[in-house]
């Protein structure tokens, strides 16, 4: 029999004022998977993960847990009756409950039983020692991975994150949201997390669903949705982008550097070629002759260098091109700063890049 998912919501709307701001959104989750809702602000993200925890209603469309109808526009579980863990940015703990109050609330059983799962779960986010203590004793990274024990204890059958880890420093981060990915898997959670950062996505996503203007443009696994970008945008909202513009003529779009193939595009029509900063190859001059042209990387374009940056774990140049003087980001792994007005000579990896039809931004 197939694996009925945890969560699966169809078709959900809903409009402020006249406006569309989720817009059909429809997905499913099954036991252990983690789906990431990526997308800018405002793309609608958050109103659909309130409406599947039930503190926002729907205009149209169903919410299913573990298969069972729990909303439509007639049937309506109450939020705490939807087995469904929330973890919000904004989701205060309770102050007048010590630590330990805070984390067994919502639990059941006897109070040995409540103790023990509380220290467990305490003990997962490296806060047992704060267990007698109040919310207004502890700093926000503290509240805040209180706040993940509490959400966690109960056994959710899913948890709706919203940028839950967006308070906490870097180093704790890493180790909070490798261990929350942890808890959540062993227990055969299926996890929805908001996030606008694409990096945070990457690290914690079985798949990703991109969120734009209230719809779900694109959905697999990061790296598909990372390799097969949609479009121009896609590709810049996951990294720092170069574009080429260029006219197509049988099928082909010259530029400095070299043929793109831009098979079934008509003549005449104007395509944007996209390339991320580690795809650009960069070359040293020799007495002003650059490298011989390749089918994989073409024509090498001559650039001069306009700045480098060391940016920790690689070095970011910017060149500006002899043909256009349009700029051109290039990184490079480790240390790699050449001096402003070096000659050197750039090419593109072809099965790198992507040819979108101009203006294509979704
Ligand atoms: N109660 C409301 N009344 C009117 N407009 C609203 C309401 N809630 C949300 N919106 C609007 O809906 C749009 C989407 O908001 P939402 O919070 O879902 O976006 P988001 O993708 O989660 O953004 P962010 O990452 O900034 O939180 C925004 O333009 C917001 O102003």
């Amino acid at each position: 029999m197939a694996e009925v998912p945890r969560l699966e919501i169809r078709n959900l709307r809903r409009s402020f004022d006249g406006r569309a701001v989720v817009d059909g959104v429809s997905l499913q989750i099954m036991p252990g998977q983690v789906t990431c809702l990526l997308g800018p602000s405002g793309c609608g993200k958050s109103t659909t993960l309130r409406m599947i925890a039930g503190v926002e209603m729907q205009d149209s469309g169903e919410i299913y847990v573990d298969g069972k109808l729990i909303c439509d526009t007639v049937t309506r579980v109450p939020p705490e009756r939807r087995e469904i863990g929330l973890m919000f940015q904004d989701f205060a703990l309770f102050p007048h409950l010590s630590v330990e109050g805070n984390v067994a609330y919502g639990l059941r059983g006897s109070r040995a039983e409540k103790r023990a799962r509380v220290e467990e779960m305490l003990g997962r986010v490296h806060m047992q020692r704060f267990i007698d203590m109040y919310p207004h004793q502890l700093s926000g990274g503290e509240q805040q991975r209180v706040a993940l024990a509490r959400a966690l204890a109960p056994q959710p059958r899913i948890m709706l994150m919203d940028e839950p880890f967006s308070g906490l420093d870097n180093r704790l981060r890493d180790g909070i949201r490798d261990e929350t990915l942890s808890i959540l898997k062993e227990e055969d959670t299926g996890v929805l997390l908001v996030t606008h950062e694409p990096d945070e996505a990457m690290r914690m996503a079985d798949e990703i669903a991109l969120m734009r203007d209230g719809r779900i443009v694109q959905q697999g696994a990061p790296y598909n949705v990372y390799t097969r970008p949609l479009d121009r945008a896609s590709v810049a909202f996951f990294s720092d982008a170069n574009v080429r513009r260029a006219t197509v003529q049988g099928a082909l779009a010259m530029t400095p550097f070299g043929r793109f193939l831009a098979p079934g595009i008509a003549d005449g029509t104007e395509v944007d070629i996209v390339f991320r900063p580690q795809h650009v190859r960069i070359d040293f001059d020799r007495a002003g002759v650059g490298p011989v042209p390749t089918a994989v990387e073409g024509t090498a374009a001559r650039a001069v260098v306009e700045r480098a940056r060391f940016m920790g774990n690689e070095s970011l140049v910017e060149f500006r091109l002899d043909h256009d003087g349009s700029v051109m980001k290039s990184t490079v792994p480790g240390v790699f700063l050449p001096q402003p007005g070096t000659v050197m000579w750039l090419r593109v990896r072809r099965d790198k890049c992507f040819v979108f039809p101009a203006g294509m931004m979704g």
